[in-house]
């Protein structure tokens, strides 16, 4: 039976079409059912429940894991899923496991470098999971730096394989995951050598796992990693340590799409760049952006869903306290993240496309969009990692004290999500990517080199450093001309003023490394002027439902004009706009803040999480949040006994002692 909903007053407030906005969201109307179905398959199955976990052990945490996983893959196959659906199914089951790694980097990484007949071969094992893979490419003693990998693969032209060896102890592979405990096989970066010579660094497969008794291939050592950040969280996932000595493999098993190794040890360049060896890193990349709107709509949801709850303060005559939603502070903290919540959705959206779009043109050969991809997934994944990163801990602290218990499912999940700052590419690493390409994008400028795509603003450099920002009334900013032009304006002059700084040094990379870190700040006005552009141009597109429209805009103009606000410095300082602008710009950000307060609650529904999902006593879609709070810790070990274990060893001789000293 359904509850009394405590949030209904809130709803009633609501000025637009939420199942409207829940498909805008989803991305469409398949997406939406498919997923909402497969919430729903997850959330109803009791064998997916997930009470309980933070209390775990490593070891028992680990095999619930497995078991979730071979019950979601048992699943799989009794009703026929298609791999999207099976996707979602496994989103929603909602733990890290071995199968992130399987389908996330395995099989692509085969897709993207193996040759057709490799991809022939390993693919219908990875896909009927007859094989488990992993990604194995970071060492102990490197991980950004991939050209600096250790882990050798020598080809012995007597018996035409390949010997993968582990010279040093920080060559040992360190952190992949699935690796430590699960995964048969990996993709396993290593340095080719051939006839003596070294050719950079590619990928092998290599069987590590006996498929009869899971036993490490002799010559194999192999094991977890150990414990990390948080309770439960990332734990669940077996991230591993990994020592060759001397294995074997057959020459078929180098991924070759890019470079071939024949039958006598020669290397022969294919037509595809060099740089198609980190493909996997651009998929995955793209796939985190698009990672970022979901976990940031969970923190969220939970915020504001407690925020209306929560009343602090402010009674008058014995009436009901103030909504802590309704303080002003609280708005600006909150609705920002909610606005980056729907602006990365359509970034990521939009990285989907181009991932896509540069897919195709490499099937046809075309490479000219390489170096946009790069850049593009690398800035993106920087930027919007960190932000929900910093938005989950916010959201945290926008929920008081009740944030900080397990049970506001906010602590996990900031476990949980942290680490994407660092895995595939360290954020401020990635965007030292970004500043190579834009400090060449301008080195090209004068040479007639038109830029394209995300750059092709800074094609019209001149006007840019020259425009004025035409704002008179905080009104004007809701143009997206001025907007844009801002944001374009505030990117190129950064660009421009660290490629004249990097221009006085005799040695380009002595210049790249003395500046890196306002190189590092051009990079962030660059991506966020993507962000941006993209979500106005998600405005543009013809959106149905009554009032998302317009609540589309008021959340685009919060999440630029809120950055606006963040790094006024940058705006100021470049001379895009003046303090008089800057003031009105945040006029217009009180007014929206008012506009989008009644919807608030309608806008995180428009998420469509389950309360399984969620995994939340604050973010709970009934709003019910201090009866249930009361029942969840009585479910603590410690409640189990009213007189805790220990009390005759500690605290009642303590107590005895005292009471002796005080007749003394
Ligand atoms: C509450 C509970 C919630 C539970 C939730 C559960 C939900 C599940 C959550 C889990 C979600 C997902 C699971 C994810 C699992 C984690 C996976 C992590 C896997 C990994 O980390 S794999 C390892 C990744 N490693 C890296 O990323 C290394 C980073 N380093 C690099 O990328 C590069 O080496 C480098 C930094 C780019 C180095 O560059 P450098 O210039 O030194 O290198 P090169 O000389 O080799 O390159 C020069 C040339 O090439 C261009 N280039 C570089 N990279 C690329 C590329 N990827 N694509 C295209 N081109 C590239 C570069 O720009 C240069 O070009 P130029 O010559 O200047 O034109
Ligand atoms: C949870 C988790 C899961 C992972 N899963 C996998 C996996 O499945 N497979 C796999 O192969 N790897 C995996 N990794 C490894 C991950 O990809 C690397 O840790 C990551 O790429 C960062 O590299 P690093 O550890 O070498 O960091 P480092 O490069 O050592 O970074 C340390 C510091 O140095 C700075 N730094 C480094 N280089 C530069 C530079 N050139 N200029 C300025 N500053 C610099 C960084 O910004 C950072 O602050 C995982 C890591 C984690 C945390």
């Amino acid at each position: 039976m359904k509850g009394v909903d405590h949030l209904a007053h809130e709803r009633n407030k609501t000025e637009f079409d939420v199942d409207a906005m829940k498909i805008v969201w989803a991305g469409s109307r398949h997406a939406f059912e498919l997923s909402d179905r497969m919430a729903r398959l997850v959330a109803s199955d009791p064998a997916f429940q997930k009470d309980g976990r933070i209390r775990l052990g490593r070891k028992e945490l680990f095999k619930n894991t497995l078991r979730k996983a071979a019950h979601a893959w048992k699943r799989i196959l009794e009703l026929h899923l298609t791999e999207e659906e099976a996707g979602w199914l496994r989103n929603f089951v909602d733990e890290p496991s071995f199968t992130d790694l399987h389908w996330g980097m395995f099989v692509p990484a085969i897709k993207g470098q193996g040759t057709d007949e490799q991809q022939q071969k390993w693919l219908p094992l990875a896909y009927k999971m007859q094989i488990i893979g992993s990604y194995a490419q970071t060492e102990l003693g490197h991980g950004s730096n991939v050209q600096g990998l250790e882990t050798t693969a020598t080809f012995d032209p007597e018996t035409d394989e390949f010997v993968i060896h582990s010279p040093t102890l920080t060559s040992s592979k360190w952190w992949p995951g699935g690796l430590g405990k699960v995964s048969t096989h990996a993709i396993v970066y290593a340095r080719l050598i051939t006839n003596g010579q070294e050719h950079g660094v590619h990928g092998f497969i290599v069987q590590l796992r006996s498929l009869d008794d899971h036993m490490p291939i002799p010559g194999i050592t192999i094991g977890d990693i150990g414990m990390k950040f948080g309770n439960g969280a990332y734990n669940t996932m077996d991230n591993g340590v990994l020592t060759f000595d001397h294995i074997r493999i057959p020459r078929n098993q180098m991924l070759m799409r890019v470079l071939q190794v024949t039958r006598e040890g020669k290397c022969v360049k294919s037509n595809v760049p060099r740089q198609l060896i980190y493909g996997t890193m651009v998929f995955v990349r793209q796939t985190i952006v698009a990672d970022a709107s979901t976990a940031l709509a969970r923190a969220v949801c939970i915020a504001t869903r407690y925020s209306a709850v929560r009343r602090q303060f402010g009674s008058q005559d014995g009436g009901m306290e103030t909504q802590v939603i309704d303080y002003k502070t609280q708005q600006s903290r909150l609705f920002p993240l909610l606005a980056s919540a729907y602006a990365f959705r359509f970034v990521g959206e939009w990285l989907k496309w181009l991932y896509t779009d540069v897919t195709q043109r490499l099937q046809a050969n075309d490479f000219s969009i390489l170096p946009e991809a790069h850049a593009c997934t690398a800035g993106l994944k920087s930027l919007t990692t960190t932000a929900t990163a910093d938005a989950i801990e916010e959201c945290r602290k926008l929920c008081g004290g009740h944030g900080y218990l397990c049970a506001s499912g906010l602590p996990e999940l900031f476990a949980v999500y942290v680490p994407a700052c660092t895995y595939e590419g360290d954020n401020v690493v990635l965007l030292l990517q970004v500043a190579r390409f834009l400090m060449k994008t301008v080195s090209q400028l004068g040479s007639g080199k038109k830029p394209v795509g995300t750059t092709a603003y800074l094609g019209r450099v001149q006007d840019l450093l020259q425009c004025c920002c035409d704002v008179q009334t905080a009104e004007d900013w809701l143009k997206p001309s001025v907007v844009l032009e801002a944001f374009e304006a505030r990117s190129a002059r950064m660009c421009v003023a660290r490629a004249q700084n990097l221009s006085k040094f005799e040695n380009p990379e002595d210049g790249f490394a003395e500046l890196s870190a306002d190189l590092v700040e051009a990079s962030v006005a660059h991506c966020q002027l993507i962000v941006v552009s993209k979500f106005i141009d998600k405005l543009q597109q013809d959106i149905p439902g009554k009032g998302v429209n317009r609540q589309l805009q008021n959340l685009c103009y919060i999440y630029a004009l809120n950055l606006l606000h963040k790094y006024l410095g940058d705006f100021l300082s470049t001379g895009c706009i003046t303090p008089k602008q800057a003031s009105l710009a945040n006029d217009q950000l009180r007014s929206l803040y008012s506009q989008i307060r009644p919807n608030a609650i309608a806008l995180v529904d428009a998420f469509n999480y389950t309360d399984h999902y969620l995994g939340s006593v604050l973010g709970r879609y009934d709003g019910n949040v201090y009866p249930k709070l009361y029942e969840e810790a009585w479910k603590d070990p410690l409640n189990d006994s009213v007189v805790p274990d220990g009390y005759h060893e500690y605290i009642h001789p303590m107590l005895k002692q005292q009471l002796r000293n005080a007749r003394l």
